[in-house]
């Protein structure tokens, strides 16, 4: 199983202190240094979330982490013409479509693929012209993966922000969903990764969901590294992903 770490809140921290002087040579923390770091504790790739309203990520880091992380790119983007302009020009090597609110705080859902299908499928196209790799970012649910199938993306990413919010009895239910879409986008020949919300205590909930290739795991990483550094906060959770079951041959 694989792991993509997203450093969007490495900049978070950044923009904190230093949005307004985007140029100041004391502007930290570096969402590049924290690539490099990730690189080094056993990271498979990097996801970078360049928003609409540019709150953490910016396009010149975007750029920066493309040319010297030393590790595959995975661009998560809203399904906008700006965003795929970006896409086009930065090319990173995947890139995860996913939905987008200037009031949201986080993602709070995954894309109405179904319910937006030709948009989805012209910039999934567009995309994939240009030797970049597509990810839907979707709720576990049946009729996204059709319609994931139906647009031709290579990969979804099961949200797992309901999973990971769980409360009151809901946590076998989200399982239950988790594990339904996993089947039905392995069977439709779709890879099937997940995200949003996963952590070093819920981790191991998602072993009995078959067919992950890979995870995206962000906050909880850029938490722990509060703690113990980049580097081994990586490695921990690398090392725990380890127990995940192999698929049978
Ligand atoms: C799509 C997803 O769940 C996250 O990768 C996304 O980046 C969340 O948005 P923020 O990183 O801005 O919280
Ligand atoms: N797509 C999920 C992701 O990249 C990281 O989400 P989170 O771990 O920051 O919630």
């Amino acid at each position: 199983m694989l792991l993509g770490v997203n450093i969007d809140h490495v900049a978070t921290l950044r923009q904190a202190r230093y949005a307004l002087l985007p140029d100041s040579p004391n502007a930290e923390p570096s969402p590049l240094d924290a690539a490099h770091d990730a690189r080094l504790g056993g990271a498979d790739s990097i996801t970078i979330h360049v928003r609409a309203d540019r709150r953490h990520m910016q396009d010149r880091d975007a750029y920066e982490v493309r040319k010297h992380c030393g590790l595959p790119i995975n661009l998560e983007m809203g399904v906008t013409q700006e965003m795929t302009a970006l896409a086009l020009d930065l090319r990173p090597d995947f890139a995860c479509l996913v939905p987008e609110t200037r009031e949201e705080v986080t993602t709070e859902g995954g894309l109405d693929v179904a319910g937006r299908i030709e948009e989805v499928k012209a910039c999934v196209a567009k995309l994939q012209e240009h030797g970049i790799r597509v990810s839907l970012f979707i709720d576990p649910d049946l009729h996204q993966i059709e319609a994931a199938a139906a647009v031709g993306a290579e990969m979804v990413e099961l949200h797992t922000g309901c999973f990971a919010n769980a409360v009151d009895g809901q946590l076998e239910h989200e399982i239950a969903r988790l594990i339904e879409a996993a089947k039905a986008g392995h069977a439709a020949g779709i890879q099937v990764n997940a995200g949003h919300g996963i952590n070093y205590k819920n981790l191991h909930r998602l072993f009995v969901v078959p067919h992950l290739a890979e995870l995206n795991i962000g906050h909880s990483i850029v938490s722990r590294a509060m703690r113990v550094g980049f580097t081994a906060a990586v490695a921990e959770m690398k090392g725990l992903m380890a127990a995940y079951p192999e698929p049978e041959e």
